[in-house]
Formats: structure tokens, sequence, C-alpha cells
């Protein structure tokens, strides 16, 4: 039998890690031998022997974690959001000199939001207007939602390169947040309603037509099997990945 990936979980007793924690712990090609909490030393890592880490924290320490990990030599596996431009641009740096990491940044780890957001990228390109409405339990800390930011780019990519251009809006006057916040020329808006876990709405219009692509997560194991995926494959790919879509042919 190969051997069993040394796997630590950070973030273990959130609602995601508590998830992880489960989930690796039941997968025969994998060894739970950390589980790390806000008040838990990253020497915990190296002591327990860790080789992945599964980042399930909160935007403030991730990229520390992360940083960590790869000073170390470990392949990192990460759900927290927060990662914007600026910490991917030090991270990549990082990488440079320690290229037998490998690092997965995946906003969204549910294989139904991967594909979701790729098909609105791929549609956005024949439709004049494109807006995103994401939805989430109110115990969420950031927003827009990763997620709904990645699927912004994505969009927002594909229109440049396709030369749609923006879309059409004759707002002259509104409220602050009333027409959502702007990423890279897309329009996001965000729900928080007690009820929900996580899920997000692509609007697509075009003269007397509208194509709605939806995504529900209605329960937090939607998120494991990505988890999974990334650990398996992320040795295999060193730097970094941003977006699970990455370690999948999705042929689109
Ligand atoms: N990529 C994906 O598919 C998904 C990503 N997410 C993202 O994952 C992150 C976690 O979400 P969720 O589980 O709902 O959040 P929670 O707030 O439930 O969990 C975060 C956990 O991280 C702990 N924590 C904080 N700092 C550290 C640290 N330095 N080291 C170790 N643990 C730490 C917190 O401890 P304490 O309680 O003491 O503060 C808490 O237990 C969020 O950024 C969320 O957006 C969520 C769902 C899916
Ligand atoms: O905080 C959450 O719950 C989620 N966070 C990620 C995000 O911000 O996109 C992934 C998913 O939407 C759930």
């Amino acid at each position: 039998m190969t051997e069993q990936l040394a796997v630590a979980v950070l973030g273990a007793s959130g609602r995601m890690g508590i998830e992880a924690v489960k989930a690796v712990e039941a997968a025969p090609d994998m060894k739970l031998v950390a589980s790390l909490g806000r008040n838990d030393s990253l020497q915990t890592l190296l002591d327990a022997g860790a080789k992945y880490i599964v980042d399930l924290t909160v935007p403030d320490s991730t990229e520390a974690n992360v940083r960590f990990a790869v000073e170390h030599g470990m392949h990192a596996v990460v759900g927290t959001t927060g990662w914007d431009a600026a910490r991917l641009a030090a991270l990549r740096e990082l990488l440079a000199g320690n290229p037998e990491s490998g690092v997965l940044i995946a906003p969204n780890f549910a294989l139904g939001s991967v594909l979701a957001s790729a098909f609105a990228a791929k549609a956005s390109q024949y439709f004049e207007s494109v807006e995103i409405i994401e939805l989430h339990h109110p115990n969420k800390v950031d927003a827009p939602s990763g997620t709904a930011v990645r699927t912004a780019q994505l969009i927002a990519g594909a229109r440049e390169q396709a030369g749609v251009p923006a879309s059409p809006d004759a707002t002259e006057t509104s409220l602050d947040g009333a027409r959502g916040c702007d990423v890279d020329g897309v329009r996001v808006h965000s729900v928080r309603l007690r009820g929900l876990v996580a899920h997000q709405e692509v609007l697509l219009g075009g003269p007397g037509e509208q194509l709605t692509i939806r995504h529900d997560s209605f329960d937090r194991a939607s998120f494991m099997p990505g988890v999974l995926l990334g650990l398996r494959k992320v040795a295999a790919h060193p730097g970094l990945t941003v977006g699970l879509d990455g370690y999948l042919d999705l042929g689109l």
C-alpha cells in the first residue's frame, strides 16, 4: 500500500474544519496528524510530521499559516478567503524560492460551484448584461464571498477576451450599496440570511431573455470531495494554483 498523506487541518473547530477533520479521517489514503485551532502554535505541524495542511481559518491568519507551511516544505490546500492580488503576488514570490511546494487556493471546493462559475464565464461572452448575487449564512465575516470574486474575475476575463463591452447601466442616482459592489466591472450583490449555507446566482441578460446559473451548497459536506481531491493532487502541481478548476479537465 502507498504511504498515507500526513495531513493537518487548521481551523479544525470551525464549521468547515469539523467537516474536513471527519473527511480526512475517513479517507483511507490519508492520516490526520494534527488539528489546530486559533491558539495552537504552528510548531505543532513540525512536531506532528505534517506534509500537507488544509487551511480553513480566517482571512487574518491564512497568509501566515500558508507561508509557514511553504517555508517548511509542506503542501497547502487553502479554502480560506481573503487572498487578494497583493497576497497572491507575495505567495508566488515565496513559492519561487520553494519550488517543491504546491499550494491550492480554492475559493470554493464544491465541484458544482466550480462548474457553475466556469459555465457562467463561458456564457457571459454571449450576453449583454451580467450580475452576480451571492447568498450566505449570516455568520460569514467577509463580503462579497471569495467565490463571487473569483466568478466575477473569470467573467471579466472572458468578456474582455471576447471584446464584450461593459454591462449597460443607466443609474444616475443611488443609495450606497444599492447596485452592489464592483469586481472588475461586474456587479456583485451579497445576501446574508439565517438558514442559508452557500449559494450563488449569475444572472445573464440579453434582449428578451435571461439565463440564470445557480449553485446551492445545502450542507458543508458538499465541499469535502473537493478538499480531498485538492490534497491528492496538490503535490503534483508545484507552485500556486488558484481555483480547483486548475486540477480538473473542464475543457470549456
Ligand atoms: N473554499 C471553500 O469551499 C469554502 C471556504 N470557506 C471559507 O473557509 C473559512 C472558514 O469558514 P468557516 O469554517 O465557516 O469559519 P469558522 O469561523 O466557523 O471557522 C474558522 C476557524 O478558524 C479558527 N482560527 C482562527 N484563526 C486561526 C489560526 N490562526 N489557526 C488555526 N485556527 C484558527 C477559528 O477559531 P476561533 O473560533 O477561536 O476564532 C475557527 O474555529 C472562511 O474564510 C470561509 O469563507 C467556507 C466554506 C467553503
Ligand atoms: O464562508 C462560507 O461559508 C463560504 N465561503 C467561501 C466563499 O467566500 O466563497 C465558499 C463558500 O461560498 C462558503
